[in-house]
């Protein structure tokens, strides 16, 4: 990057010696062991440490200016900028050194979804010919290739570094995801944004927020402080708590388009299961639309009409963007068809909170003849609250139920088990993930299906501070070849329970 003056990245409400205005700033951080020659290191009040504690550290590595809400003893020569708040600064830094942005950015909130919609909004633009790329959990999807990222929204100087180099890159359109802690901690304040979307609200994360009602207004933001007035708001409002969304958007001057049974911009007026596809008829502005999903799951209509509305909002015409659902694929590990022993197919999801595993159960119930089978666990160092009532829903909506290993991170894994357990009569316990994954898959039957719940994209396991190489999807289609070599009748790839001219395989 070239450099830029400090006075020119700061916000209107710093306070800054203006004997070092014109200083040159050639990078830009938040932690002290990255800082380099000649960078401005931000110190951000964190939630295990003090940023500015390591503000020597930093100048010793080079730094030659600090920001912050406090100020400590800096050598002669080192600028100090005074801020309010550091984080929301930070994010206006961020921005500032990293100008350029895609034109149209559409973000999406939600406790489930997101990666869905931002994916899917992704496609829509995609098929309609727009230069369109999405960043979240996945990482990043641009049209030259994927890059994996480890936080759903990147923190600011990752995130503006993002924008600058997919924008210079000739991205138009952008979809990403606004996490809560992302919402919550400014990550997003200096992203220009055009479009809102929101999916439902349930419980997760009160490990870090302390109510359920300061993680909705952390999702709340985006509508009440960070879209501009005037943009647009897709709102899924067929659960209760979309109403405040509604109100948080109608108040900011957005332009409120509401989606789903009781959505007036895009109704949904019915849905026709056709095996793994979904026939849905839509109202648009007066205008009925009849699509066919090709997606399994109620969920996954709320999503891609989340998807449509963020579309529409920023100016896509309605009867392409509807068009273009058609060709929707859903997001890696999300439901996602890994392949079939004796007909019974397995699927990977990333299912990891209550709400989440039980809509993944209930989407897979009606293609099961025999018994639903589900493999999950629960992370460490995340909300304990989650773990009976998991293990609670897998009880309820499943035949058979195995408990195994998330991420344990800095827990004893053997102790979250137990919650869930607890919860869960019947259910066996399998620590080992990869084990678990291959007992539930060779006594599938025909009839059966099989859920994997938890960690769907993820490529590792979290176990203390080790990232272990581990993927569901790769221990899956091992443990299906295996059984596939054993089983003279395994078929494949047919789920033969179901009619065959229900069956869309592509899905499958
Ligand atoms: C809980 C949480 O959100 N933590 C984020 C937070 O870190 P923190 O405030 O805890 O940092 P801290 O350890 O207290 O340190 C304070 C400051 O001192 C700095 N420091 C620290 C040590 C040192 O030697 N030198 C130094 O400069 C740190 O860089 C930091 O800026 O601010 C950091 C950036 O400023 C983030 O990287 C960090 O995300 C951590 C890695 C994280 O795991 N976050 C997860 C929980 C998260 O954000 N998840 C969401 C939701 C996912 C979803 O459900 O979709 C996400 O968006 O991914
Ligand atoms: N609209 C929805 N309602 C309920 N559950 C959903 C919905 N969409 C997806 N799910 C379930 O949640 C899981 C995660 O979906 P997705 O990754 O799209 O959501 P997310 O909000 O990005 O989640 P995370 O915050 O964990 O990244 C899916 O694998 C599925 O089990
Ligand atoms: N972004 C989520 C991902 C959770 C994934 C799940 N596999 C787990 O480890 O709980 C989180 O950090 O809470
Ligand atoms: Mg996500």
């Amino acid at each position: 990057m070239s450099p830029r003056p400090l006075a020119a990245l700061l916000p209107a409400d710093a306070v800054l010696d203006p004997r070092f205005a014109a200083m040159p700033i050639v990078g830009i951080t938040v932690d002290s062991r990255a800082a380099q020659p000649g960078w401005l290191f931000c110190a951000m009040p964190g939630i295990k440490a003090d940023g500015m504690d390591f503000a020597a550290q930093a100048v010793a590595n080079g730094a030659v200016a600090v920001l912050g809400e406090r100020a400590a003893p800096l050598p002669e020569g080192i600028a100090f900028a005074g801020v309010p708040n550091a984080r929301k600064a930070l994010s206006h830094v961020a921005a500032a050194f990293h100008p350029r942005q895609p034109a149209t950015i559409a973000a999406v909130t939600g406790t489930s979804g997101k990666t869905s919609v931002a994916a899917f909004v992704r496609q829509i633009w995609a098929a309609l010919g727009l230069p369109a790329a999405s960043i979240g959990t996945v990482g990043l999807v641009a049209p030259w290739g994927e890059t994996y990222g480890s936080l759903t929204t990147p923190d600011p100087v990752a995130l503006h570094a993002l924008l600058d180099e997919v924008a210079g890159r000739g991205v138009t359109h952008l979809a990403m995801e606004a996490s809560s802690h992302g919402l919550d901690q400014h990550r997003l304040d200096g992203v220009r944004l055009a479009a809102g979307g929101f999916t439902n609200l349930s419980r997760d994360h009160l490990d870090y927020h302390p109510t359920l009602e300061a993680y909705r207004d952390a999702k709340l933001r985006l509508f009440s402080e960070l879209l501009p007035p005037g943009a647009a708001a897709a709102i899924e409002t067929d659960h209760p708590e979309a109403q405040a969304f509604v109100d948080a958007a109608a108040a900011r001057g957005l332009n409120v388009l509401t989606v789903g049974e009781k959505g007036s911009g895009i109704k949904l007026l019915s849905i026709d299961v056709q095996g793994f596809s979904q026939g849905l008829r839509l109202e648009h502005r007066g205008a009925v639309h009849a699509v066919r999903l090709p997606l399994a799951g109620r969920f996954q209509v709320e999503n891609a009409l989340v998807a449509a509305g963020l579309c529409i909002g920023c100016g896509a015409e309605p009867a392409a963007v509807f068009a273009a659902l058609e060709r929707l694929e859903g997001a890696k590990g999300r439901l996602e068809r890994v392949g079939a022993v004796n007909g019974a197919p397995v699927f990977v999801d990333y299912a990891h909170k209550p709400d989440a595993l039980e809509k993944a159960l209930e989407a897979l119930r009606p293609f099961v003849r025999d018994r639903l089978v589900v493999v999950f666990g629960c992370g460490g160092d995340r909300d304990p609250g989650k773990r009976p009532m998991m293990g609670a829903i897998a009880a309820r909506l499943a035949d058979r139920v195995i408990v195994t290993d998330d991420n344990p991170r800095s827990e004893d894994p053997a102790a979250i088990r137990a919650a869930a357990l607890a919860a869960a009569p019947g259910a066996i316990e399998i620590g080992d993930r990869g084990e678990a994954i291959r007992t539930a898959v060779a006594e599938l039957r025909p009839g059966d299906a099989l859920l994997i719940a938890g960690k769907g994209h993820e490529p590792g396991q979290i176990v203390g501070r080790t990232v272990l190489p581990f993927s569901d999807h790769e221990v899956a289609r091992a443990a299906i070849s295996a059984a596939g070599t054993r089983s003279p009748q395994a078929t494949g790839d047919e789920p033969h329970f179901l009619p065959a001219d229900t069956l869309n395989r592509d899905q499958l």
